[in-house]
């Protein structure tokens, strides 16, 4: 039977990365979607000033939204201070089952828990059910529509404390307009552009960091 695209990631990543280096996984993903095929990581590119966020926040507590194989879950993880938690949400369950071993390859998984189901349903769960009070850091990654109506609901939730970060994922391909509005106009927000591309292509592509000012 025909394989998936993230089960020949998978394997990108048992056949070339070495067990319990998140960066030689990180690494294998990327050689394999540069060269082979295409997929929707955010990539080597994008991934650097994500690194780079990451290492200036520091953060205890991160919720990544849309895990998709794991590669920026991984990313992210591998570059978090020893008791730091990253909670990750992933719709397909398809998409879930192949992060959790990516995960597993990277030896990441006493950081890093992946909850299946949609961010709109889990976000108003997550302080009873993952013992979370606020999140440090906030990855948005996952259906670009959800982008503003997610942040609204966290502020709602009370799951952002001033100084949270916002880092979101392909504001210009494939776009999220509302959110980008909202983000730059609002008074309780410190936006800022970071120009890149589109992972592993020319194309334009950003990554939109806001601070929350509470
Ligand atoms: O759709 C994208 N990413 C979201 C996948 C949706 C997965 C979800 C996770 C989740 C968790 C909780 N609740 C609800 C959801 S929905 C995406 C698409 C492109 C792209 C760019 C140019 C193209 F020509 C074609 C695709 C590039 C990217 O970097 C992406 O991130
Ligand atoms: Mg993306």
């Amino acid at each position: 039977t025909q394989s998936t695209r993230p089960q020949r990631i998978l394997g990108a990543v048992q056949q070339n990365a070495t067990r319990g280096d998140p960066r030689s996984v990180v690494r294998a993903i990327d050689q394999y979607c540069r060269n082979q095929e295409w997929a929707m990581n955010v990539g080597d590119e994008k991934g650097c000033i994500l690194d780079s966020v990451v290492s200036e926040v520091n953060p205890a507590t991160v919720l990544e939204l849309g895990t998709y194989c794991g590669y920026s879950t991984v990313r992210i993880a591998s570059l978090l201070p020893p008791h730091a938690k990253l909670i990750t949400l992933e719709f397909n369950p398809e998409f879930a089952v192949i992060a959790r071993q990516v995960i597993a390859w990277a030896g990441l998984e006493d950081k890093i828990q992946l909850v299946e189901g949609a961010s709109g349903d889990l976000i108003p769960k997550m302080k009873e059910q993952f013992g979370v009070e606020t999140f440090d850091l906030v990855f948005l990654d996952h259906w670009k529509d959800r982008y503003l109506p997610d942040t609204k609901l966290m502020e709602e939730c009370g799951l952002l404390r001033k100084g949270s970060v916002l880092l979101a994922d392909n504001v210009i391909c494939p776009g999220t307009p509302d959110y980008l509005e909202f983000v730059r106009s609002s008074p309780r927000y410190e936006s800022q552009y970071f120009k890149s591309h589109l992972e592993y292509t020319k194309v334009e592509d950003g990554l939109e960091k806001s601070v929350f000012l509470g």
